[in-house]
């Protein structure tokens, strides 16, 4: 930067420039967009970075203290979509506007920093993506407890959690925050696995002290106790600097903002940050959107309902009374989905309405949308009269049968109003008597005009006057040169025609001002009216937002149903006893993938914990303990499940130890990466946890991996007692079954026809027979020579193995000699029938048998006779 606090009072800037430097000593982390007419304009390093990170052209503005000044400058209509562009690369932006009034200034006019755009504090709906929220979250650290607050300004949810330290990765996998507030002075590892920008802030916003009174007098009460967060501690320090830093970037108190909700990590089944990818939730693990399971699901009828339905999956519950609340609407639903759906079709963003409502930021159309919306809502409740499910009459509940907002907003909001207030046309008629007035003599103006000249016509005696208007001169009485004589005192002239002379009276005169400022009028008297609107809807916020929670309730419920019904899901039942039985269950993803998908069961409980699971590649085993992991996580959502029936005891967490990653931008290879989900698995699994281990051990050598698998397996079974599916290609660990009660083998079955491997994908009981390892590289195409080879290692290996009775080793056993598969020259050789030949063909022979041999060894022909 070219250092503006230094620069900014040096008498060589021009004025404008020492404006711009004083406006950007106050925000010299954020691009500050500089409004000059119809541009924002970005000067100096800022233009560069623009220039660079929005594919803009960099130019130059004149000269200021002796040096151009380099410029990079944006349509202030085109603004939003390069704010999009800019916070999605992690940016912040200030944007200065013109508040001041040109003409009365003598200098520049007065500017103002009026918004400040972070990447966490979006709620212009051009900026946001309906259906993911967009969080602000606060981290503080202190002796091993991590204090987190977010809020979403969008939506006006605001919370805090106390948590362990070592759960920071997986809390901000879940709560995939897009900005981080943290103490300047915060050393933290763990933040540089995170993809979010981080903001850092002095540290004594943080403080808890002046935190906790700064949220008392936000929310209006005396301490914090109502909220139930009177124990927390860093957690109301986080909330501090957080309602602190939104406020300042919105130049509002968030009156939305209006309560704060204390999360306990308990009330939700655990997931780490690799079980969240590994499941595939909301993102495949390459980073896409689909095929997922939210993908899958998300047939919600409202961008309210999408975003609802993301949470939920993200946030299984464990308190089992509030999942049969929800199975409980949703099977009362099952029959009513598709009228419900379509009544919510019409439904806008209620929720992102009322915040924008509350930071005084509503369109025009977010209010005609909110009065639609609120209109069609009633038709709900004839439909969800019938269901009487205690969830289902809550939600009811909270959306009026008569809003006093829809009410409102019918009388004062054009049916159809501009996109924008500027335009003006956005009130609707017979709401003010003014702006009525003000309007008519626009519209009106013809008819007058017409009158006046029918009376001028009269009084005059000039048939042709006419009377007209012009852009330039404004209204005129046109008499022709001819009439010249006949034209009256109070005729002034206005113009001079070739043939006619152009006159104003001062009847046409004031009539002139009055309709040519009605227009500005009119803009003015709507703009104040629309905010008085905006300030009488404040009070029904947090009605508006309960409306809005409801809608999405009934959004995913609604969408629940939809699927049990299309696809066949059951009602899982919940119960105190250690179980976790799921009968002819499906992978909803895959099933929806292929043509015909093999239903497995899987049955755990006190006296069967883990499943030892073998069988080919390729043959199923994945699919099998993922879809487990989702069927136990969508029922604990309250959703139906792709089975015949799924019966759940108390679950506190769920583990995944699936798929080799490596994590090379955090240093750690595969094989790293996978004991550190192990170590992490063996330390926190409990009793009621669910693990999957797929092909623990496969990343270091066969006898390390073996060793490391079974003292993971045994420990599992051991200490941790988890519900635990196993799946392993070491067929020494079969025999854990006879070692251990609590442990089954299954394995995915397959036969071999014609040589050739047909997977049957059915889960069995026993171990697997055998691995068809070769079967499936040939089913790849790795060529047939190199199976043959294969095999031949396999037979050798096999009966080494049969009389050492030990898991083979492909490293430690001498390798068999590569068997040589027979030469085609040696064979050419061995049919010739020698006598036969003439010297001259012999000749001829012995040349060609050169050629082949020179080509079999690769040697262009220096071969040595
Ligand atoms: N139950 C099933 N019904 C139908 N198709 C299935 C079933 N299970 C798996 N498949 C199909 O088989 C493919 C391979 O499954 P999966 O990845 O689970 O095998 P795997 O045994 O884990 O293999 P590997 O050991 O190589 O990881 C899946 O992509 C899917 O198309």
């Amino acid at each position: 930067m070219t250092k503006p606090s230094a620069d900014s009072a040096a008498p060589s800037h021009t004025p404008m420039m020492q404006q711009y430097f004083a406006l950007k000593s106050q925000h010299t982390d954020k691009l500050l967009f500089y409004r000059m007419g119809d541009f924002y304009e970005l000067f100096y390093d800022d233009a560069e970075k623009a220039a660079r990170l929005l594919d803009i052209t960099l130019t130059t503005r004149g000269q200021s203290a002796g040096a151009p000044v380099r410029m990079a400058g944006i349509p202030f209509h085109a603004v939003e979509q390069y704010l999009a562009k800019l916070v999605k690369l992690g940016e912040s932006a200030a944007i200065c506007e013109q508040v001041g009034d040109p003409a009365a200034s003598k200098g520049p006019v007065e500017r103002q920093v009026v918004r400040v755009v972070t990447p966490g504090t979006l709620t212009d709906a051009a900026l946001l993506d309906d259906k993911t929220d967009n969080r602000l979250l606060a981290l503080v650290f202190q002796q091993g407890v991590l204090g987190i607050a977010w809020l979403s300004l969008a939506s006006g949810e605001f919370v805090v959690q106390e948590t362990r330290a070592e759960h920071c990765l997986s809390e901000l996998e879940r709560l995939r925050p897009a900005e981080i507030l943290v103490a300047d002075n915060a050393r933290l590892a763990v933040l540089e696995q995170v993809r979010a920008p981080i903001k850092r802030l002095p540290p004594w916003q943080f403080e808890r002290a002046s935190a906790s009174e700064r949220l008392a007098r936000h929310f209006a009460v005396q301490d914090l106790a109502g909220f139930g967060a009177q124990d927390l501690g860093p957690a109301i320090g986080a909330a501090g600097a957080l309602l602190e830093y939104a406020r300042a970037t919105q130049g509002s108190q968030l009156p939305h903002l209006d309560t704060l909700r204390v999360e306990t990590s308990s009330q939700y089944i655990q997931l780490d940050a690799a079980t969240r990818r590994n499941l595939e939730l909301t993102e495949t693990i390459r980073g896409e959107a689909a095929p997922t399971l939210f993908s899958l699901l998300d047939h919600c009828a409202t961008s309210l309902g999408s975003r609802l339905l993301r949470h939920w999956l993200h946030h299984p519950l464990r308190d089992h009374a509030r999942i049969r609340a929800r199975l409980d609407a949703v099977e009362a639903l099952l029959p009513a989905h598709e009228p419900v759906l379509a009544a919510l079709r019409p439904v806008a963003d209620i929720e992102r309405i009322a915040s924008r409502i509350a930071l005084r930021s509503a369109r025009p159309r977010d209010l005609s949308a909110l009065r639609d919306s609120l209109l069609a809502l009633p038709a709900l409740h004839p439909l969800l009269a019938e269901l009487n499910t205690p969830l289902l009459v809550q939600l009811a509940g909270q959306i009026p049968a008569q809003s006093p907002v829809a009410a409102l907003l019918a009388q004062a909001v054009a049916p159809e109003p501009a996109s924008q207030l500027r335009d003006g046309g956005v009130l609707a008629d017979g709401y003010d008597a003014e702006l009525d007035q003000l309007r008519a003599l626009q519209t009106d103006a013809g008819s007058y005009l017409l009158e006046l000249e029918a009376r001028e016509k009269a009084r005059t005696g000039i048939s042709t006057l006419k009377v007209g208007f012009n852009a330039v001169h404004g209204f005129y009485i046109e008499v022709s040169k001819a009439q010249d004589a006949k034209v009256p005192d109070d005729y002034r002239r206005r113009q001079t025609l070739k043939n006619a002379e152009r006159y104003i009276t001062p009847e046409l005169k004031t009539f002139e001002d009055k309709a040519l400022s009605a227009k500005d009028r009119a803009l003015a008297r709507e703009k104040a009216l629309y905010e008085a609107l905006l300030e009488q809807l404040l009070p029904h916020i947090s009605d508006l937002r309960l409306t809005a929670q409801a809608v999405a309730g009934l959004d995913v419920l609604a969408t629940f149903a939809r699927h049990a019904a299309s696809r066949q899901y059951v009602k899982p039942t919940l119960g105190q006893a250690p179980a976790l039985d799921i009968r002819a269950g499906r992978h909803p993803v895959v099933e929806a993938q292929v043509d015909r998908f093999i239903a497995n069961d899987c049955q755990l409980g006190a006296a069967r914990k883990l499943l030892l699971i073998t069988g080919p590649n390729m043959g199923g085993k994945s699919t099998y303990m993922r879809q487990t992991a989702l069927l136990t996580l969508l029922a604990h959502c309250g959703g139906f499940v792709p089975a015949d029936s799924a019966h759940f005891g108390p679950i506190d967490r769920i583990f995944t130890r699936i798929g080799a990653s490596d994590d090379l931008a955090g240093g750690r290879s595969t094989f790293m990466v996978e004991m550190t989900e192990t170590a992490n698995i063996l330390n926190n699994a409990s009793e009621q946890a669910l693990v999957l281990m797929d092909e623990v051990g496969r990343g270091t050598s066969t006898f390390d991996g073996l060793a490391l698998a079974m003292a993971i397996a045994r420990s599992l079974i051991e200490k941790n007692r988890s519900y635990t599916l196993f799946a392993t290609h070491y067929f020494e660990m079969t025999r854990l079954a006879q070692d251990y009660p609590s442990v089954a083998n299954v394995h995915l079955s397959a036969v071999e026809h014609q040589d050739k491997i047909v997977f049957l994908h059915h889960v069995e009981d026993g171990p697997a027979s055998q691995s068809y390892g070769l079967q499936v590289a040939a089913l790849a195409g790795v060529p047939g020579t190199v199976i043959r080879q294969a095999r031949r290692y396999l037979a050798q290996l096999e009966n080494q193995a049969a009389s050492q009775h030990a898991q083979p080793d492909l490293f430690a056993a001498p390798l068999p000699e590569p068997i040589a598969e027979p030469d085609p020259l040696l064979g050419r050789l061995a049919e010739l029938d020698i006598d036969a030949l003439s010297p001259r063909e012999a000749l001829a022979l012995l040349y060609d048998v050169r050629e082949q041999a020179r080509n079999a060894l690769g040697n262009g022909g220096n071969l040595p006779l």
